[in-house]
């Protein structure tokens, strides 16, 4: 009977994530995918889709096996390996608590602040200061660390980077490359920039689907446990710490908006993903390259808020 009760419930979550693939799929029309990354811009803005992790299971609809590069959705990550390395102090010396109300890229108040410090690890400058305090023997050893986590955390032995993706940026990424020099130069870190932002653009440049999304949301949820197994892959109070600042800068100059219709700790990239927590109960990964003006997927935006009012989600 029980076991009935469950299948049912299975299905009706299968078939409610069909439904809004359908409903949402002609939002993409109303975003625009990101061309300052030039590998960004060749992807097909009208993909869309959507995993969901649950104690029961993993449902997928629509574009759910579509690759993408993880982009901002690397930072929460980084973030927590990060404080592994280091402990919650050491890290906020670095990076503030508090949110911009900038675009993810703005670098104008770093250079108001009067430490020049990053306001959060959510923006581009805070990340960049994050990148520099992974752990490593070598840049490629940093690298092969930060990877290593995203798979243990996604479960998935298999990601890869986008080389392609980590190019294009590392051609192109002037804006970056400003934002590191000046931290460099204001003595944040003390490594060549060049090095901490191939460090960078190689995280943004982890190549995931929604599946893997949902998976890494769901550790989050559990705050730090597998799903699978039961293991504590990182401390209780790391995850706290990320999902604080994912609701409040997660996404980036939009997140005071999501927090009101969505109200979930959530994380976005400009590939078109976005990696959202139910805390306790569920994983959600969503895709839709095409972008609202603040680089957050319009699809994704429209499912998540969908979701979160049909199973009454939303934390606040
Ligand atoms: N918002 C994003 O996803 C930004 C990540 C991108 N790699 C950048 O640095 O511009």
């Amino acid at each position: 009977m029980f076991r009935n009760c469950a299948i049912a419930a299975a299905a009706k979550m299968h078939d409610y994530l069909n439904q809004l693939v359908e409903a949402y799929a002609p939002a993409a029309r109303q975003g625009r995918v990101a061309t300052y990354i030039p590998e960004l811009a060749k992807v097909d803005p009208d993909g869309i889709g959507i995993c969901v992790r649950t104690a029961e299971g993993l449902y997928c609809a629509g574009d759910a096996e579509t690759k993408f590069t993880i982009q901002s959705v690397s930072k929460p990550m980084a973030l927590i390996l990060a404080l592994m390395d280091w402990g919650p102090d050491k890290i906020f010396e670095k990076v503030g608590k508090e949110p911009t109300g900038d675009p993810f890229n703005s670098m104008i108040r770093l250079e108001t602040h009067e430490k020049h410090k990053p306001f959060n690890p959510m923006i581009n400058a805070g990340a960049i200061s994050i990148a520099a305090m992974i752990k490593g023997d070598s840049t490629a050893h940093k690298i092969e660390r930060l990877l290593g986590f995203v798979r243990k955390i996604a479960h998935n032995p298999n990601i890869e980077i986008d080389q392609r993706v980590y190019l294009s940026e590392k051609e192109t990424g002037h804006r970056n490359r400003s934002i590191a020099h000046f931290l460099r130069a204001m003595k944040n870190f003390d490594q060549d920039p060049d090095e901490v932002l191939e460090v960078y653009f190689s995280q943004c440049s982890i190549s995931l689907n929604c599946s893997d999304l949902s998976n890494m949301a769901m550790v989050l949820a559990l705050d730090g446990k597998c799903y699978v197994t039961g293991e504590q892959l990182f401390p209780v109070e790391y995850a706290k710490i990320a999902k604080a600042y994912m609701v409040t800068c997660g996404m980036y100059d939009g997140s005071g908006e999501f927090a009101i219709h969505v109200g979930l700790p959530a994380k976005s990239g400009v590939g078109g993903g976005i990696m959202a927590v139910s805390p306790g109960q569920m994983g959600i990964g969503v895709y839709g390259p095409a972008l609202d003006p603040k680089g957050n997927s319009v699809v994704g935006i429209k499912m998540l808020k969908a979701l979160s009012d049909t199973y009454n989600l939303n934390i606040f």
